[in-house]
């Protein structure tokens, strides 16, 4: 495995091509994340950083540029390769859960180990153990709208690592949710994040909570400085 688990280089992204709405969001992004790093990254809103976390995550393409991913270049590998890769090495967590409602906080952890081949006993031993770890394991049998908004963002995050991601992409985790919670939550996750040695990009608003990360990025005007 690479010590550098995600790089983007050149990355660039414009919506609206040559029509009178046109934005050029991304204007040749660089970045690296080495294993084990954890790293903030900050903008104004509407700088375009979800577009960026979603082109780091193969969610979407980039116009230009080169995606990496433990060492593997993404670009012009087939659907299916970018679908597994998405699968097997990144973990997503976003500003609202997006949990399954009609499912339980542990079967919403659950699922995508089955969708990925892992037996179901293993399934639900390792959703209880990363639900042990962030305090959210007594309410497994709980649907999503029976959790606190703190706790459906801690069970996001467990999902988000249930197939052991090598990257965590989160977009505003915890930008939902009030001053005290949202301390609470990062907490845990840093603590998921540094017990399970994974790299992270995590936007955020809140400057105090990028400077205990280990290093801040800025994206403006369409470049990382
Ligand atoms: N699918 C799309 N089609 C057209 N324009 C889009 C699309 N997605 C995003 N944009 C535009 O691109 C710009 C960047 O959007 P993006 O969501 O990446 O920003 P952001 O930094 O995450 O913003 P916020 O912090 O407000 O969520 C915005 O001006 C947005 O309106």
């Amino acid at each position: 495995m690479s010590d550098t688990v995600l790089s983007l280089s050149g990355i660039t992204k414009t919506y609206n091509e040559d029509t009178p709405g046109e934005i050029r969001v991304l204007r040749g992004a660089n970045l690296s994340i080495a294993k084990g790093e954890v790293v903030a990254l900050v903008a104004p809103s509407g700088s375009g950083k979800s577009t960026l976390l979603h082109i780091a995550g193969l969610l979407d393409a980039a116009d230009a540029g080169e995606v990496s991913i433990n060492g593997q270049k993404m670009d012009g590998q087939s659907d299916r390769r970018r679908t597994a890769t998405r699968r097997n090495e990144v973990g997503f967590v976003y500003q609202f859960h997006h949990l399954l409602p009609e499912f339980t906080a542990l079967e919403n952890i659950v699922l995508p180990q089955l969708a990925n081949g892992v037996g179901e006993r293993a399934a639900r031993d390792h959703a209880l153990e990363l639900m042990a770890r962030v305090g959210v394991d007594t309410r497994a049998s709980h649907r999503p709208a029976e959790l606190s908004g703190g706790e459906q963002q801690r069970v996001a995050f467990c999902r988000a690592l249930a197939n052991r991601p090598a990257l965590l992409l989160a977009d505003e985790p915890t930008g939902n949710l009030d001053p005290d919670t949202a301390e609470t939550v990062f907490s845990a996750l840093m603590e998921l994040v540094r017990d399970t040695g994974l790299s992270a990009l995590i936007a955020t608003h809140n400057l105090e909570l990028a400077a205990r990360m280990d290093r801040t990025l800025r994206l403006e005007g369409g470049e990382i400085l």
